[in-house]
């Protein structure tokens, strides 16, 4: 057993939601089939008694010492073999995480699930796993800013598997009520007995020093009053710096208070929102089947409460709901409300539908009224999720790139276009994911987003109207694309397409914020064709 279980950040595992945009492809919509899962925790058996080491700093060289310890060569002083495995298989699991995200670029919330089963962790293991891993990942940046404080060593210049012990030991010192003494010896125990046994010191050591302040104090040494006041708050919510600029960018010139709240919101968990599907399952019915309370915006969305695995619930198994974030189900239900001028309504358009969350929410839709739904999307695996999520509607499924997807010009009464984005809307759900983005990925994005568009403006035809939607609230991505928008679309007012929901702003067009509506940041604008 771990010998402290103390998960840090409110961290309730992964139970869904990353099914909209991204997942496995469940049920609930698929996701982007990240990396497989294997990452191996190591061996099963070999367990020694509770605990797991001393760790009592023994062996301890400067943190300085530039030996074999550190750098990224020198071999092991003896054999990995001869060490005896660590019985700490939760903070094992955590190390794999880390290692598979680091190595192949895995999404932490695909691929934890894979290693807690792997390494048969019980209930409160796979909690502290969890919280762990989702809390290292998500505070990597801050936690290397300390540990370059107290190593000469910076941290991209270390060994994989060293940093991550270190990231790992810090975050549970810094964000934990684990027992510093615990802390150390189970993250040092972990180093001696795995692929750098020699770096067991060098990470003892720095750790040793991490611990010598508390959170506060190590942030007000990192950026003592006076600091540019974005650069405190990106370090104190562990942002980026320009991504915490971007959002404050967006909240235009909101109050630091509320930047501080937005960014703080991306460091919790999201609760798990379902959709109940039109004409599949009655929302209250879901929510009596699910367990789950109405949500509070849209009157779809099923809000469910702690415990159980939304893909194996049988309104989710059979395509009568799908697991989706209360703000995605906003902004398709709010195309679906958008007046048209005159004409038909029946022949609707997802141009960027994979995983087919939205896909699958309007095609119930538009059944219902007796319309259809193509849906393209460009990636083949995803365009299968989208196949998936939709079976059973009347939805059809092209492979194909929405900037030329062969299908008739102005053929279509309303036209989602949930464009690919930064998705910096979403950081919550991808606990790594803020450090992966650059702000270098904006402007290919913008100019693919632009080109969409373009594209949704010719297949929409006169009077019918184009959803505008991004996950992500950088003004290059939301606004900047409208405002450049292509002639002959007109902004419509979204705010009312929305009802009920507080705090839209000025419009015509919408942001939402997880700080706010307990949402997705999702951007939505409404364009109808003049001519
Ligand atoms: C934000 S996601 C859409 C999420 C989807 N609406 C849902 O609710 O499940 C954007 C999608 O656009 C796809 N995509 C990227 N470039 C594309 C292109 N040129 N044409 C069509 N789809 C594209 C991506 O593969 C991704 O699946």
């Amino acid at each position: 057993m771990s010998p402290a279980h103390v998960p840090p950040s409110g961290d309730r595992g992964d139970r869904g939601n990353r099914g909209d945009r991204g997942g496995r492809g469940g049920p609930g919509g698929g996701g982007q089939g990240g990396p497989g899962g294997h990452g191996g925790p190591g061996g099963r058996g070999g367990r020694r008694g509770a605990g797991g080491g001393r760790g009592d700093g023994r062996g301890g060289r400067g943190a300085g010492r530039a030996d074999g310890a550190t750098g990224r060569t020198g071999p092991p002083r003896r054999p990995q073999t001869s060490r005896p495995p660590v019985d700490d298989p939760a903070r094992r699991t955590v190390l794999a995480l880390l290692a598979a995200v680091r190595d192949r670029g895995a999404y932490a919330n695909l691929v934890l699930p894979d290693l807690i089963a792997d390494a048969g962790l019980d209930q409160r293991d796979a909690a502290l796993a969890t919280a762990l891993a989702y809390g290292t990942s998500r505070m990597a940046g801050q936690l290397d800013a300390v540990l370059a404080r107290c190593s000469d060593r910076p941290p991209d210049e270390l060994d994989g598997p060293v940093l991550d012990a270190l990231r790992m030991g810090a975050f549970q010192l810094l964000h934990t009520r684990v027992p510093p003494h615990a802390a150390l010896s189970t993250t040092v125990d972990l180093v001696r007995a795995g692929a750098r046994p020699s770096a067991a010191g060098f990470v003892n050591a720095v750790l040793r020093r991490v611990s010598a302040h508390d959170l506060d104090a190590w942030l007000d040494l990192l950026a003592p009053p006076g600091t540019d006041p974005v650069e405190r708050l990106a370090l104190r919510t562990a942002h980026p710096r320009w991504i915490a600029a971007a959002l404050g960018d967006s909240l235009g010139g909101a109050a630091a208070a509320e930047l501080e709240l937005a960014l703080a919101a991306d460091n919790l968990s999201p609760a798990v929102h379902l959709a109940a599907r039109p004409g599949r399952v009655d929302r209250d019915e879901l929510a009596r089947l699910a367990g789950g309370t109405p949500g509070r915006w849209a009157p779809t969305c099923v809000v469910l409460g702690e415990g159980g695995d939304p893909g194996r619930m049988a309104p989710v198994v059979d395509g009568r709901a799908g697991v989706q974030d209360e703000g995605s189900q906003l902004v398709a239900l709010a195309l679906a409300a958008a007046d048209l001028d005159g004409g038909p309504d029946l022949r609707w358009l997802d141009l960027a539908a994979g995983p087919g969350g939205k896909s699958a929410l309007l095609g119930a839709i538009a059944a219902e009224r007796g319309g259809r739904l193509d849906a393209v999307e460009v990636a083949p695996h995803r365009a299968e999720l989208v196949r998936r999520a939709t079976a059973g509607l009347p939805v059809t499924v092209h492979t194909a790139d929405g900037r030329d997807p062969g299908l008739p010009a102005a053929g279509f009464d309303r036209v989602l276009l949930d464009a690919p984005c930064t998705g910096l809307g979403a950081l919550r759900r991808r606990p790594e994911a803020r450090w992966r983005r650059s702000p270098a990925d904006v402007a290919p994005l913008v100019r693919l987003q632009r080109e969409l568009l373009s594209s949704a403006a010719r297949l929409v035809r006169p009077g019918g109207v184009v959803a505008y939607v991004t996950c992500s609230p950088h003004l290059s991505e939301t606004e900047g694309v409208v405002a450049r928008r292509p002639a002959g679309l007109e902004l419509v007012d979204a705010r009312p397409l929305l009802p009920g929901v507080p705090d839209l702003g000025e419009g015509p067009t919408v942001q939402l914020w997880p700080h706010r509506h307990g949402t997705d940041a999702m951007f939505l604008a409404v364009l109808r064709r003049t001519g």
